[in-house]
């Protein structure tokens, strides 16, 4: 369980919330908040005021995984494979068990093609693909993924989707823009607005409390509209 209490850090507060284990989808507006709430779930940032805690630890003492919004922003070196590598070797993990470990994230994600190219010369999605594959390497506990589908096409998005939904991992949490796309994978939802948890629940009872606003998927369950 993910549990915030009392948190308040700039303009966000959060009294009291409770995301069970299992994928969550973040939404809201613009400026609503999502981004602040990932970077304080993955530590980057510490709540002013409040806690929180992952299965009764703090989000510093817990192993997670971050895939930026901007994979680029985030890329250390040029190999893909060193790339990928990089979270063990931090890590000091002997050199034999990170290249077993790499090569069997790259096989999971499709991607061993890409294992000795240059970074900088994939395309948007492949390098979305690289960066999830470094933020998995570690056998995170929680996952965090910062609108991972906003530069991708729709069969891109649905393949890396497809893929985190595969991946065992005890708390998946991503914010998105695509709220068919949330509600069909997700278990749990979180609507923000104004630095506020406005909504939180099953998808199904989230979208209930938006019937009638531009955040309501006409589509949901997938495929009705
Ligand atoms: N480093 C910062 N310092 C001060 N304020 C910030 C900082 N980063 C974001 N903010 C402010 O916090 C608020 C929430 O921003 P945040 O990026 O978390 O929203 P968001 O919902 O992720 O937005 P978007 O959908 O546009 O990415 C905004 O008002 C923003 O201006």
């Amino acid at each position: 369980m993910i549990e915030f209490d009392d948190v308040s850090f700039r303009d966000l507060e959060i009294p009291h919330l409770k995301i069970p284990e299992g994928v969550c989808a973040v939404f809201g507006p613009n400026g609503s908040g999502k981004s602040t709430f990932l970077k304080l779930l993955s530590g980057m940032e510490l709540p002013e005021k409040g806690s929180i805690l992952i299965d009764g630890s703090v989000p510093r003492k817990t192993e997670s995984g971050y895939l930026s919004e901007f994979p680029d922003k985030n890329i250390l070196f040029e190999r893909v494979a060193d790339e990928i590598a990089s979270p063990l070797k931090f890590r000091h993990t002997d050199c034999s068990k990170t290249n077993e470990i790499v090569n069997r994230v790259v096989e999971k994600l499709g991607i061993t093609h890409l294992y000795n190219k240059n970074i900088k010369k994939l395309s948007g999605g492949e390098k979305v693909l690289v960066e999830l594959a470094t933020a998995i390497v570690a056998d995170p506990d929680l996952l965090i993924l910062d609108e991972p589908d906003s530069h991708l096409d729709p069969f891109t998005a649905g393949e890396i989707f497809g893929i985190i939904t595969e991946l065992e991992i005890t708390h998946v949490v991503f914010c998105t823009q695509n709220m068919e796309r949330a509600g069909e994978i997700a278990g749990y939802a979180v609507y923000m607005e104004d630095g506020r948890v406005a909504a939180s629940g099953t998808p199904a009872s989230v979208f209930e409390e938006l019937k009638g606003t531009c955040f309501y998927p006409e589509n949901f369950p997938a495929g009705t509209g």
